[in-house]
């Protein structure tokens, strides 16, 4: 469906059709933004919304449909029919309203699509009779690369619990300034909750800076490497900014270093609305060296980003894992050159949102075998269960924890301490 054939009265739905096409060809949701440019702002969030929605559940609409379809449909039609079912068994839309607005939007999209009107009415007619058979499919499997090893490590109980929680979704987190209220409820970590689709910048407090959007999992990584007024501290892999805000907040001296100009960006943007202040470099931070030797490294590392499927649920159906042994081997050379970076005694928090332990706990044993001499100080933090605790002593988050609460990102956190003289 080009512009032109952008149904009119309907721009969110036809927008969440272009969003799920563009991902089909390998985008993320963001890089794929840029077709909503004729939407006006809730029109973007809803097909936003909607796509996601979708992703979250292709498999599950793609096995109610099938017995209901002769040979698969093409591509698009195959995408409408998925965005109808999930409206009417996911959503709870009315099936009279999607039903017709599905045929509607297949009518717009030229002669292939108005061929297939009449197969989208009949199809999604019995797909709107089939809420049991719905209620009965299971959530999502996560790809098979990643499976696995979730669930060699925990086992399938939690690689399902994992699956129910990508399928739910994420509500909004925001971390207040230390100083400050924010909206929501207050978690045990200090983070404050939302529910999903709350519009951030009608918020009170947004302007004026009071919080930033941080997921509660992400926030607890400087909250385990307990910033000091004045220490001096870099964040190597800085960018959009939510680690570099909290500990510019508890009064470090901050260093926020990025490969990524673009990103840092959105790092300037946020002390600026947060009135908070950091040093911005943008350069890879394996080639960084301060003047002096930091107090503290944080260092939240590139990696698969699989702990962030409920935000990101595009995720799977664009990698395939073949990224991750370039990824682990630039996260153990960042950790080397963080390590390098401090002072005798200096603290170093790696963390990656990561649910894979080859990014995470493996990469910690192999620290500790390259760094016999470093001490891991496990956390000890309100609000954080001792069973989130590794017996190595790091901090493993996954999605299925707080399930009551709505959950929380996969993280690996842990802090590392150089001893005070050479050994
Ligand atoms: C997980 S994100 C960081 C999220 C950030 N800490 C936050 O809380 O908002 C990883 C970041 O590492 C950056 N990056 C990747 N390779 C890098 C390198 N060699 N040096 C510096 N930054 C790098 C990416 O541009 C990306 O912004």
């Amino acid at each position: 469906m080009n512009k032109s054939e952008k149904p009119r009265g309907d721009g969110a739905r036809a927008g969440a059709l272009q969003l799920l096409q563009a991902v089909a060809s390998g985008a993320t949701l963001d890089e794929a933004e840029g077709v909503l440019e004729d939407l006006p702002p809730a029109g973007r969030a809803r097909a936003r919304r909607l796509a996601r929605e979708v992703l979250r559940r292709v498999d599950r609409a793609d096995a109610l449909l099938a017995p209901f379809v002769n040979r698969r449909p093409r591509p698009e039609i195959q995408w409408l029919l998925r965005l109808a079912v999930v409206e009417m068994h996911a959503l709870g839309e009315a099936p009279h309203g999607v039903v017709s607005t599905a045929v509607a939007l297949a009518r717009q999209m030229g002669k292939k699509g108005q061929a297939a009107a009449g197969m989208v009415n009949a199809v999604l007619r019995r797909a709107s009779e089939a809420g049991e058979a719905w209620a009965a499919l299971p959530a999502q499997q996560m790809p098979v690369w990643l499976r696995k090893p979730v669930g060699r490590a925990w086992g399938n109980a939690a690689a399902l619990a994992i699956e129910a929680a990508h399928e739910a979704g994420a509500p909004l987190d925001l971390t207040p300034r230390p100083d400050r209220e924010a909206p929501g409820e207050a978690l045990p970590t200090g983070s404050h909750r939302l529910p999903s689709g709350t519009q951030v910048s009608a918020l009170a407090g947004f302007e004026a800076g009071d919080w930033w959007v941080q997921d509660a999992a992400a926030a607890m990584a400087v909250r385990v490497l307990d910033p000091q007024p004045g220490e001096q501290i870099a964040d190597l892999c800085a960018a959009p900014g939510g680690k570099t805000l909290q500990l510019a907040a508890a009064g470090a001296r901050v260093t926020a270093i990025d490969i990524s100009g673009a990103r840092l960006e959105r790092v300037a943007q946020n002390l600026e609305r947060c009135e908070l202040a950091a040093t911005l470099i943008e350069t890879d931070a394996l080639e960084w060296r301060p003047a002096a030797p930091l107090d503290a490294v944080l260092l939240d590392a590139p990696c698969s980003a699989t702990g962030t499927i409920r935000r990101h649920p595009e995720l799977p159906l664009i990698r395939d894992g073949s990224a991750l042994p370039g990824l682990i081997e630039l996260q153990s050379k960042l950790i080397d050159h963080a390590l390098d970076l401090l002072a005798p005694g200096g603290r170093l928090v790696f963390a990656t949102c990561s649910l894979l332990q080859a990014e995470g706990e493996d990469q910690l044993a192999a620290t500790l075998s390259r760094h016999p001499d470093l001490t891991v100080e496990r956390p000890d933090l309100p609000g954080i269960a001792p069973e989130w605790i590794t017996p190595e002593g790091a901090l493993r988050l996954r999605p299925d924890l707080w399930p009551d609460r709505g959950g929380m990102d996969g993280f690996f956190i842990v802090r590392l301490r150089k001893p005070l003289s050479p050994t």
